[in-house]
């Protein structure tokens, strides 16, 4: 079973143990600083195929004690990567009530209070994400920096849920909606780089996309999001909030992360 949490003994430092490619190379996430940035003018806006999915159509989501996540279309897929990569599921990353500083990668050193990841596996050259997710060329996550600011609907459209996944293993069904307005609206602007899982296993498999502008979100759904979900049964004799589950930034040595902008 995946025993591995973001505190304690079984926390991020000793993951290395159970799951050696933690300790190993090309680790997520990072810090974006501007000694490591490289204009790059290949970088094309991202193209979103079968993201806007009918509300006849339902998500599932799912608490599976390290995150919140719901799984998406096999009917959803991105061009404009060196492969087409299918959707398969997004899940979020958060701090605590007392410090909303709880995304993965940060900005010259700045954490943002949240993060949504959006899961892809190549499926022009893997079946599912199984064989795809250990495979260099495996793996694509869109990632989006979460701020606070007036309430946003589209991200209630998930978060509005939340109360009946607060404990491990349950599950809810979400209608769908168009997945692309959780996207930022500049597309075109992003970090790039090729990484790995920021939990265990760690698999050097991801080609990240960390969108440049933030989405913004209400601190009253920061809240919820922070509150909500616990990483223990509804039966625990001692829940566990669900709270931190992000990784701290990795070295980035002798590396580049390629941008799509002009700073
Ligand atoms: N930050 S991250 O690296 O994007 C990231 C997470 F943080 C995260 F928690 C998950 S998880 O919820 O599945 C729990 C831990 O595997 C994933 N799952 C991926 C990779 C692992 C296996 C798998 C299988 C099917 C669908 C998705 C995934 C993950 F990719
Ligand atoms: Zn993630």
């Amino acid at each position: 079973g995946s025993k591995w949490s973001y505190i304690g003994p079984d926390g991020e430092k000793a993951w290395p143990k159970k799951y050696p490619f933690c300790g190993g190379v090309f680790q997520s996430p990072i810090d974006f600083h501007k000694d490591i940035l490289q204009y790059d003018s290949n970088l094309l806006p991202l193209e979103f195929i079968g993201y806007n999915v009918p509300s006849t159509d339902q998500f599932t989501l799912t608490n599976n004690g390290h995150s919140v996540k719901m799984y998406l279309s096999p009917t959803m897929y991105i061009r404009n990567l060196p492969f087409e990569y299918t959707a398969s599921q997004l899940h979020l990353h958060w701090g605590n009530r007392n410090k909303s500083e709880g995304s993965e990668h940060t900005i010259g050193g700045k954490h943002f209070a949240a993060e949504l990841h959006i899961v892809h596996y190549n499926s022009e050259k893997y079946p599912d994400i199984t064989a795809a997710m250990d495979k260099a060329d495996g793996l694509a996550v869109l990632a989006i920096l979460l701020e606070i600011g007036p309430f946003n609907p589209t991200y209630e459209k998930i978060f509005r849920h939340f109360r009946n996944v607060k404990y491990k293993d349950q599950m809810a069904q979400v209608p769908g909606f168009n997945i692309q307005e959780l996207l930022p609206d500049r597309l075109d602007e992003y970090y790039r780089y090729e990484g790995s899982l920021t939990t265990p296993p760690c698999y050097p498999s991801v080609l990240w996309t960390v969108f440049r502008h933030p989405v913004k979100i209400s601190q009253e759904q920061l809240r919820a999001l922070e509150t909500a979900m616990y990483c223990t049964e509804s039966d625990d004799p001692e829940p566990l909030e669900m709270v931190d589950n992000f990784r701290h930034v990795q070295k980035f040595d002798e590396r580049l992360v390629f941008i799509s902008f002009h700073e």
